[in-house]
């Protein structure tokens, strides 16, 4: 079913003309939105820890971060950029306290409010504007000139403004440039959830991860494997983003084409289907975010044990060895931030 697209030309950034939005977390997503809505006229002040790494970058970028309920009494628009898990306590504790009507409450990702984890006053708007790619990446894109696609949903419209209000936020943070979907909380949710579990992040982190084990265990050097299976897949993904899967086969050799439909279904079996089919069904029935929570409030023991035995996996050592080596892709060591 087709789904509207919108455009800078379809709305304004009017809306947010005199009014203060609070940033409410400036990590991936809020350092984002923050600079990308303050360069394009908006009022902007942040809520976050002063003393944390994420604190000290806010205050590089010239703002004043304030404690949450701080931020809160001075706003008219929030933008919570907090952590999925932790919403729920803060949004209890320091958030709710400090509603008035005719604020705005706004998120970037539709969990708390599809899986009912928060639930706002019916005096408030409930508006999200999601977009669709890392949080850096919103920023980068947009210093450049470019724009993250964002994904845009009313669940409350007290003012009867919240649509126009959630226009000039995507619009703001460069969304317009690309396309703004207008969706739905319990669509947004459920498509991020299964598409970074299924292919963005779970399933592409396994492909790499189980290719370079392949090469490797049967006696290739880890430095090709790695150039191989990970590095090369920007080379791969950037074709595709410019010009489809069409435009990557026209562009790899006949030979890694034949490959490519001899070999890819052996890989992503129809069994792969199925087993995502679960995923999303499992995303649907909320047996993941029960799943998550669970995990939150034991400390995210599973979590935390699951990335320090990937943030070990021999691919990132070797990988962190060769990217050195290349300074214009301006390599990232994690440890450091
Ligand atoms: N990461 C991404 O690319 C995307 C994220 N989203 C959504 O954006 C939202 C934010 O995610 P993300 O940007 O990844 O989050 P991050 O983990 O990158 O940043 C969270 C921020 O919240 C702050 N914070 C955490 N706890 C508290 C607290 N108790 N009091 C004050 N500040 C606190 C952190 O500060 P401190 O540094 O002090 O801990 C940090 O600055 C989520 O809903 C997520 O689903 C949506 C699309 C993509
Ligand atoms: C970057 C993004 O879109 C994700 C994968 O949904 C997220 O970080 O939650
Ligand atoms: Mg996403
Ligand atoms: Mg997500």
């Amino acid at each position: 079913m087709a789904i509207e697209t919108l455009y800078d030309k379809d709305g304004s950034l009017n809306a947010l003309q005199g009014k203060t939005v609070a940033v409410i977390g400036y990590g991936s997503q809020g350092h984002a939105h923050a600079q990308n809505l303050r360069d394009s006229g908006v009022n902007v002040i942040v809520a976050n820890r002063k003393e944390s790494a994420n604190g000290k970058l806010a205050i590089e970028h010239g703002f004043d971060p304030k404690p949450v309920a701080d931020a809160v009494k001075q706003a008219d628009v929030l933008i919570l950029t907090l952590p999925d898990e932790v919403q729920p306590d803060l949004y209890k504790k320091d958030i709710e306290p400090n509603l008035t009507p005719g604020m705005v409450l706004g998120f970037t990702h539709g969990f708390n409010i599809h899986f009912k984890t928060i639930t706002p006053p019916q005096d408030v708007d409930v508006i999200m504007v999601a977009p669709k790619g890392p949080g850096h990446t919103v920023r980068t894109e947009f210093e450049r000139g470019g724009g993250v696609p964002c994904l845009l949903a009313v669940h409350q419209d007290a003012s009867g403004k919240a649509a126009d209000i959630a226009m000039a936020w995507a619009i703001g943070v460069g969304g317009g440039r690309s396309g703004i979907l207008k969706t739905t909380f319990k669509d947004e949710c459920e498509t991020d959830l299964f598409g970074e579990q299924a292919v963005l992040c779970g399933g592409l982190s396994e492909l790499i991860k189980k290719g370079f084990e392949t090469l490797t265990e049967a006696g290739y050097p880890p430095e090709l494997a790695y150039f191989e299976v990970a590095h090369e897949l920007k080379l791969i993904i950037d074709l595709i983003v410019r010009g489809g899967l069409n435009y990557m086969r026209y562009s790899i050799s006949n030979t890694a084409e034949f490959g490519d439909y001899h070999t890819g279904p052996k890989i992503v079996t129809d069994d792969t289907k199925k087993a995502m089919q679960q995923v999303l069904k499992d995303i649907q029935d909320g047996k993941f975010a029960n799943r998550f929570r669970e995990d939150y409030q034991d400390g995210f023991k599973w979590f935390k044990d699951q990335r320090e035995t990937d943030h070990n996996h021999p691919v990132e050592k070797v990988g962190k060895e060769l990217r050195a080596m290349m300074p214009w892709i301006k390599p990232v060591d994690v440890d450091k931030l």
